[in-house]
């Protein structure tokens, strides 16, 4: 049994209180398929949060089987199915794909023939055992609600809640949609509760809630809607809503509702008594009618009535055993090879990361002529000939600037790319995704799992990308490096493309949509290079400022400082900008990574439903 008493959910506006769910009264027995009807705006679906917990009630009490949810704690992630008016699937992967990864990421299955059971069984309940290898994105708007639903059925959920899931459908898809809901009810008591804004199919619900402003206004058997409303058609409901205001219709309707509910208890005992409705055994059958007229209570403390039987022998199976959510490690590696799959049926995605790869460091190499060059020696001994030795040291001061500048152009360039690759990689990651991350979240994936995911996917792309920009360049212009030199700029280029991947991720877990992300992200990286000082010394009241902030400065700073000492005299000969210690360059790149992944560490706890 659901029961809500006296449930408001408020939300302030302007310094005013606005109830968007108003003191509402239901109880909704076990075995039970409602519809939550209403003009548009009048809070079907925050009062469908409120009952799942997104929008946590400002006052009233929510029960499940007489626990006071707000005091006793939510119920388990698997008890709950919650769909939502988006899809929830990944278009690139399979529908068996799609559940399989629903199952792994909401239920420990003990073993793969408990994993593939379940996967058959909530295919063949919802009609899609026949497509089930085929793509998400081939599929056509029922066939997309049905795989919502079987996503959510995976973990045997006590208590559906549906939202539009039959918007936009044509009637037959409707009425398929509307059945396969109802036949769901029907087993293993559970409840389903389906906002719609259609008014077709009422009959196959067994009960009908009437929204309006946040208030019922009515809550009782199909066939008595027009009756109640004293209309001759459902569709003549809505204008007949608005001919007086919802706390008139509220307060009619907690007059008038007792025999409303006595009908709606006596079709419930006919359905169990004749067998069409099973309740697990054990599930105590309550009314749907109240202890007292017009009270409510929560259902523990409702007295036995006619009707509170425990359900018959012939019931075909126990209340299904509790479902635990499964450990870090295999959310972690579903979501890892999920994450891999998607990539890879992504062809334009595929693709762009190749170009990216092969074409930036080819581009760097164009650069590669001067940074070879030779600087040369003044000479040790006077001449003699004052002359010559000024042009001996031209000579060598021209080397300098040529080479010098090359070579910290150079560094900078692919300190620039990994850059870019790094927002790349990440500004969308997380923001791209987020309702469905959210609708994962809701149904018991860790964020530490979604996280670490995350990164391990961005890692691989992070050292394929700074790897190869190293090696290739060096096949064309080699790191002039001391001892360990070329090792220490490879470091550095991995440390820039992680500390934009990781700050970009950051962002990406902090933004509200992806095109924010990206954008913020491509400002960042468009800041670097001449907030870096590489080019143009800054001011230094600005430098004081911002270089602690640009990555960009400090990978360049530390692959600059690996030069060997000639090399590095030459480079410190073209800039203005001084150099930091290799170590100093580390530990702030580290910082940097550090920082981005913290950032969206906090951004994947925050709750960002819309
Ligand atoms: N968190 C919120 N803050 C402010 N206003 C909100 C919030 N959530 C919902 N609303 C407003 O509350 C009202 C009810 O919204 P809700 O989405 O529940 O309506 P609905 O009946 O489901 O509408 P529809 O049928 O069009 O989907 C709307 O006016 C909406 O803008």
């Amino acid at each position: 049994m659901l029961e809500l008493q006296d449930v408001c959910f408020t939300i302030k506006k302007d310094g005013e209180s606005i109830n968007l769910v108003d003191l509402v009264n239901i109880r909704i027995p076990r075995g039970h398929f409602m519809a939550i009807v209403g003009p548009s705006g009048c809070g079907k679906t925050t009062l469908l949060k409120t009952i799942a917990g997104l929008n946590p009630e400002s006052s009233g009490g929510l029960y499940w089987e007489g626990r006071n949810l707000s005091v006793e704690g939510d119920l388990e992630a698997s008890d709950i199915g919650y769909v939502p008016q988006f899809s929830i699937a990944y278009d690139p992967l399979t529908v068996d794909e799609s559940v399989e990864a629903a199952t792994k990421l909401r239920v420990a299955v003990r073993d793969n023939e408990e994993l593939d059971h379940r996967i058959d069984r909530v295919l063949e309940e919802t009609g899609l055992a026949a497509i089930a290898d085929r793509q998400v994105k081939v599929l056509s708007g029922g066939q997309k609600r049905r795989l919502g639903l079987a996503m959510e059925l995976v973990s045997d959920p006590k208590l559906l809640l549906c939202d539009e899931v039959t918007s936009g459908l044509d009637p037959r898809s409707e009425r398929e949609i509307v059945r396969l809901l109802h036949d769901l009810s029907r087993r293993e008591g559970r409840i389903v509760l389906s906002v719609t804004h259609s008014l077709a199919h009422l009959e196959l619900y067994d009960s009908i809630l009437v929204l309006h402003e946040g208030r019922v206004a009515y809550h009782g058997p199909p066939d008595q809607v027009t009756h109640y409303f004293s209309v001759h058609d459902t569709e003549e409901v809505y204008p007949k809503l608005a001919t007086q205001t919802s706390e008139r219709w509220q307060s009619s309707w907690m007059k008038h509702r007792a025999p409303y509910y006595s009908k709606l208890d006596k079709v419930r005992t006919k359905l169990i008594d004749s067998g069409a409705l099973h309740l697990p055994l054990g599930v105590v059958n309550q009314p749907v009618s109240t202890s007292s007229q017009g009270e409510s209570a929560p259902a523990a403390e409702v007295g036995t009535t006619v009707l509170e039987k425990v359900a018959p022998l012939t019931s075909p199976a126990e209340e299904t055993p509790k479902v635990r959510t499964p450990g870090f490690m295999t959310q972690f590696m579903t979501l890892l090879s999920r994450r891999w799959r998607i990539f890879f049926r992504d062809r334009g995605q595929v693709f762009l990361q190749l170009a990216i790869l092969l074409c930036f460091p080819i581009l760097v190499t164009l650069f590669s002529e001067n940074a070879n060059g030779q600087i040369a020696n003044l000479s040790d001994t006077r001449q003699g000939n004052i002359v010559a030795e000024i042009a001996e040291q031209q000579t060598v001061k021209r080397d300098q600037v040529t080479v010098g500048s090359a070579i910290s152009g150079i560094i900078m360039f692919q300190v620039i790319l990994l850059s870019l690759m790094g927002s790349n990689n990440s500004a969308r990651e997380i923001a791209g995704e987020r309702q469905i991350f959210e609708k994962e979240k809701f149904g018991g994936l860790r964020p530490s799992a979604y996280l670490a995911s995350k990164v391990a996917f961005l890692a691989c792309l992070v050292l394929a990308q700074s790897l190869w920009m190293g090696v290739f360049v060096n096949l064309f212009a080699p790191f002039r490096g001391g001892g360990g030199g070329f090792e220490s700029h490879i470091i550095f280029l991995l440390l820039i493309n992680g500390a934009m991947t990781a700050i970009c991720l950051g962002i990406s877990a902090l933004m509200r949509t992806a095109e924010q992300a990206s954008l913020l992200s491509i400002y960042l990286v468009g800041f670097q290079l001449p907030l870096s000082g590489a080019v143009l010394a800054l001011p230094d009241s600005v430098e004081f400022f911002t270089q602690k902030f640009i990555s960009a400065y400090w990978a360049w700073s530390g692959s600059v400082s690996a030069l060997e000492p000639k090399v590095l005299h030459a480079v410190k000969s073209v800039i203005d900008t001084g150099l930091a210690e290799r170590a100093e360059c580390l530990y702030m790149l580290a910082f940097h990574v550090a920082a981005g992944l913290i950032a969206a560490w906090i951004g994947a706890r925050r709750h960002q439903w819309d």
